[in-house]
């Protein structure tokens, strides 16, 4: 029963630690560090409110220290599927009445919780689980995370205040109710804030969600559905599996009551997805909503006004930033002849003094990219690079992977702008970069536009405001999230709204009211006061 309506102000961004030497929260992160390798983890699936171990278990490993075991979890297969989404449909209709406030108020204690009591716990399973640095950790599974839920719940609060107009004698009013059936979210592994976003941003606008992680973040998932629970989310509203991606798809796809995928991954299982859904469109009670957001091949150029340093800089940390693990990382560089040389140098030289290893060292600034099968994917990308009379390596270009994956920042100059490592994404340490005659920017354009498929992020530097101007107009289709003068990655949620078009995804933007539209299905109630109790309209009537 609601006797008010109850909005949720805009909150502020979570504020970003430090970690400097001699700080509280350096010393805190690692003790929490430590805690988890001292002990073996053992994570259970959650279906319907109980811990679900099936004994089938894969290891879990920092991928910058493979010998190192963190533990390991129960794997799934289709019964556990099924047993979810029965689960989350038996939980829908009591969540779907649950009054808005009580429903918002578990997201907003879960983020209060991340953002006090167990922010350690989050950024240290993700620095181990994910092999991120102490700072990549904290903007991610805690700051983005807690701003992700936060955010939401404001945004959800101002949907539900937009009414229709009523006119004289009627009430109109919308009502958002959650979809009809199940919600699947199925997430990446390079980011602890959006395997986390997908599934509470459905389930806050009342739906019932099953949540699949990569494999290789279960780690950190594992922590973000513990937290949940603490804060009081019910049984059965978000049922976390590990299953096989495939097996999982064959189950939810062909279900009566699937309502919706929200997912974030890579181009090609998207399309794979949105096929079988496609298949299996009859079978639907109702159309699912499809959201996804996908791979990127991400762009800087240079316009021959820019500042060379601050160039450099933004190749440096775009690129390299987490391994160039980010969908959002700068991928091809476009730089003017007039200053090539000079950011080749500066840049050459930042690569010099970037020191990568494990996580435990905060020295380091790169560590391991995620695991086997991506560390030979990259080494492949290199050594095509090393033999190709296209390309030649200028900084980095070693890789080994005995004690964990570790791939060194590799600059690739190529002579050819549709060298294939100028049009695919590596998704990994690997930067190409295509000097351009500086006085034909405007047809260099016209190359990044159609260079690839994909359409996430891009920067223009310039300290020309024309040429910012012509690079904002020409590339308008180009990139979803579009930066001046300044690297393309780390967007903040509340601030740049994340996403991409083309073969990047259906730009729903995740941290906006644009995604959580896509969770909801208004219902139009008009209420006549006084009814008609006359067929005939006044006009009939004889003069
Ligand atoms: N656009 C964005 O906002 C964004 C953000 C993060 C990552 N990404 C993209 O994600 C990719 C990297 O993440 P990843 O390696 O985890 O991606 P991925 O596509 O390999 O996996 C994503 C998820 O899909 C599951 N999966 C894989 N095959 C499946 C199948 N056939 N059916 C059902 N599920 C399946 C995986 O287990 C995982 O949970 C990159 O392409 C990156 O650009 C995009
Ligand atoms: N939102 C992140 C990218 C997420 C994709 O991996 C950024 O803007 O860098």
């Amino acid at each position: 029963m609601h006797n008010a309506y109850f909005h949720f102000a805009a909150p502020a961004n979570e504020p970003v630690y430090s970690y400097t030497p001699g700080s509280p929260e350096r010393d805190a992160l690692k003790k929490q560090l430590a805690a988890f390798k001292s002990q073996q983890a053992d994570i259970p699936m959650y279906i319907g409110g109980k811990e679900v171990r099936t004994g089938k278990t894969k290891d879990l490993r920092p991928p910058h220290e493979i010998k190192h075991k963190l533990g390991h979890f129960h794997y799934g297969d289709a019964t556990h599927v099924n047993d979810a989404i029965a689960a989350a449909l038996a939980a829908r209709s009591q969540w779907a009445d649950t009054p808005w406030e009580q429903r918002a108020a578990i997201f907003l204690r879960a983020a209060e919780l991340m953002a006090t009591k167990y922010r350690y716990h989050m950024n240290a399973a993700t620095m181990l689980g994910q092999s991120k640095n102490a700072y990549q950790a904290e903007i991610d599974s805690a700051c983005e995370l807690i701003d992700f839920l936060r955010f939401n719940v404001h945004y959800l609060s101002e949907i539900y205040n937009q009414q229709p107009v009523s006119s004289a004698g009627i009430h109109n009013r919308l009502e958002y109710r959650p979809l009809e059936g199940f919600v699947l979210a199925v997430t990446p592994f390079n980011f602890t804030a959006i395997a986390g976003n997908l599934p509470t941003s459905a389930a806050m606008c009342g739906n019932v969600v099953v949540w699949k992680p990569a494999d290789t973040q279960v780690f950190a998932a594992n922590v973000t559905m513990q937290i949940l629970i603490e804060a009081g989310l019910p049984a059965g509203v978000i049922n976390l599996v590990y299953a096989d991606g495939p097996v999982l798809g064959d189950v939810c796809f062909s279900h009566p009551e699937f309502a919706g995928i929200h997912f974030t991954g890579s181009t090609a299982v998207f399309q794979h997805m949105w096929a079988s859904i496609g298949n299996n469109i009859s079978k639907y009670k109702a159309y699912p909503r499809i959201v996804g957001e996908t791979g990127g091949k991400d762009f800087v150029i240079a316009h021959k006004s820019a500042d060379v340093d601050v160039v450099a800089t933004a190749l440096a940390r775009g690129a390299f930033e987490y391994q160039g693990q980010k969908c959002s990382a700068a991928s091809r560089a476009y730089l003017p002849s007039n200053i090539a040389e000079a950011v080749k140098t500066k840049l050459v030289a930042d690569l010099k003094t970037m020191k990568q290893g494990t996580v435990e060292d905060f020295s380091n600034f790169v560590n391991a990219v995620i695991d086997e099968r991506s560390f030979d994917k990259i080494a492949k990308y290199i050594d095509n690079a090393k033999s190709s009379s296209s390309a030649k390596i200028i900084a980095g270009g070693g890789y080994n992977k005995s004690e964990g994956y570790f791939v060194e920042p590799t600059v690739i100059e190529v002579t050819d702008p549709k060298y294939v490592t100028m049009c695919e994404e590596i998704f990994g340490p690997v930067l190409s970069i295509y000097v351009y005659d500086a006085e034909k920017f405007e047809e260099t354009l016209a190359l990044v536009d159609s260079s690839s498929m994909y359409a996430l992020t891009g920067s223009i530097i310039s300290q020309d405001r024309y040429a910012i101007d012509l690079a904002t107009k020409k590339l308008v289709n180009s990139a979803g999230n579009f930066y001046i003068n300044d690297k393309p990655t780390g967007a903040v949620v509340g601030q740049q709204p994340f996403g991409g078009a083309r073969a990047s995804g259906t730009n729903d933007k995740a941290g906006s009211m644009l995604n959580l539209y896509r969770w909801l299905s208004a219902r139009t109630i008009k209420e006549t006061f006084v009814p008609a109790v006359d067929y005939r309209y006044p006009f009939l009537k004889e003069a």
